[in-house]
């Protein structure tokens, strides 16, 4: 019997890694496009909350299977799965704890550890996406983590001061003067020179991605670009990977059929995503209005960040090649 491919690297052609990246890369550019292409001819108005709440909502299952990630690759039984999950949670609970205890630096932390996320998550599903071992790029992540998230935040720092303000009591939620324009000073730059420096290796796709992020933090509403780019960006690139790692999917995407392998995503993501669905709506419940939910949200998802950064970075280690996934004879595939 032929190897199976490797759940963790992919290339271009019938390997697990294909059609997801392929959907995935899809989805994320016109779901961009599309909210812009609203602003410049309609123009969201008052209603650029939506694409804000509907994104952070969407974007929840991306974490939901994450105790199931290390599972995937070191054939964990559900004893140490079980464990796993409850240390996930309980890693979730303090985070969240110690939110509450000290929201100010809690929520700085959060927003560099979120760009991190985010920067890593680009250039780690870039580097699959094109059949490259994931690789450390940390000036590459920064900008792009930089671009997603700061610039909105910058962009949008008048309409999100109520919501920091809600969750950082005592503050105005405002953010010291000077700081947005260091910030947009320094990462538009950074990122331009990221989209050259891409042109030059010739990877077109990362240089014209550079650009469409470009184009969304600064021509959508800011927090509507936070939103599409949170649920339909970063989640579904995620979506995608997780996708690959699932042995039971292999056969599936080596064909180029993606039904089966979201099925079964959607299947293992619904009991955690309504489980946090549950505690948010309890929270939200004396809170009330969009505002409300988002400030809401942010020390749910600031506590979730924590072990669902720890995963994918464990995902994303350099190192060996990860474990091969075990034939279905049995035997484990090298
Ligand atoms: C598995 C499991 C589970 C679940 C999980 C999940 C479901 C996860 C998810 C995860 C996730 C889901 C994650 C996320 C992340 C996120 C992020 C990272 C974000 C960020 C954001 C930001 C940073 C924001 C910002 C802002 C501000 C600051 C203001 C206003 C505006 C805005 C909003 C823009 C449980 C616990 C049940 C149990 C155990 C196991
Ligand atoms: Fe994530």
């Amino acid at each position: 019997m032929r190897p199976l491919p490797d759940p963790g690297t992919a290339d271009r052609t019938g390997t697990p890694f294909a059609a997801p990246a392929r959907a995935a890369t899809t989805v994320s550019l016109v779901a961009a496009a599309a909210v812009v292409l609203v602003e410049v001819t309609a123009g969201w108005g008052d209603r650029a909350w939506l694409p804000l709440v509907g994104g952070l909502l969407l974007g929840l299952p991306h974490g939901a299977v994450d105790h199931l990630v290390p599972a995937y690759r070191l054939r964990w039984g559900p004893a140490r799965l079980a464990a796993f999950a409850l240390g996930y949670a309980a890693v979730a609970t303090v985070t969240w704890v110690l939110f509450t205890a000290a929201p100010g630096p809690a929520l700085a932390v959060f927003v560099l550890l979120s760009a991190w996320h985010f920067g890593t998550g680009e250039t780690a599903f870039a580097d699959l996406r094109a059949g490259r071992p994931v690789r450390r790029a940390a000036l590459p992540a920064a900008v792009l983590g930089g671009l997603a998230l700061l610039v909105p935040l910058v962009r949008g720092a008048e309409e999100a001061a109520p919501v920091v303000a809600a969750v950082v009591p005592g503050s105005d939620g405002t953010l010291p003067p000077g700081v947005g324009t260091v910030l947009l000073a320094v990462v538009l730059p950074a990122a331009a020179a990221l989209a050259l420096a891409l042109l030059l290796e010739t990877r077109w796709t990362e240089a014209a991605e550079v650009g469409a992020l470009a184009v969304l933090v600064l021509v959508a509403p800011p927090l509507a670009a936070f939103g599409v780019y949170f649920g339909c960006w970063h989640a579904v690139r995620h979506t995608a990977r997780v996708l690959a790692e699932d042995p039971a999917n292999v056969a599936d995407l080596a064909a180029g059929r993606l039904g089966p392998p979201l099925r079964r995503f959607a299947v293992a993501a619904a009991l955690p995503t309504v489980a946090v669905l549950a505690v948010l709506a309890l929270l939200w419940s004396a809170a009330g209005g969009w505002r409300g939910l988002v400030a809401t949200d942010l020390p749910l998802l600031a506590a979730l960040t924590v072990p669902h950064a720890l995963v994918v970075a464990w995902l994303d280690r350099p190192g060996p090649a990860p474990a091969r996934v075990r034939a279905p004879s049995g035997r484990v595939a090298r």
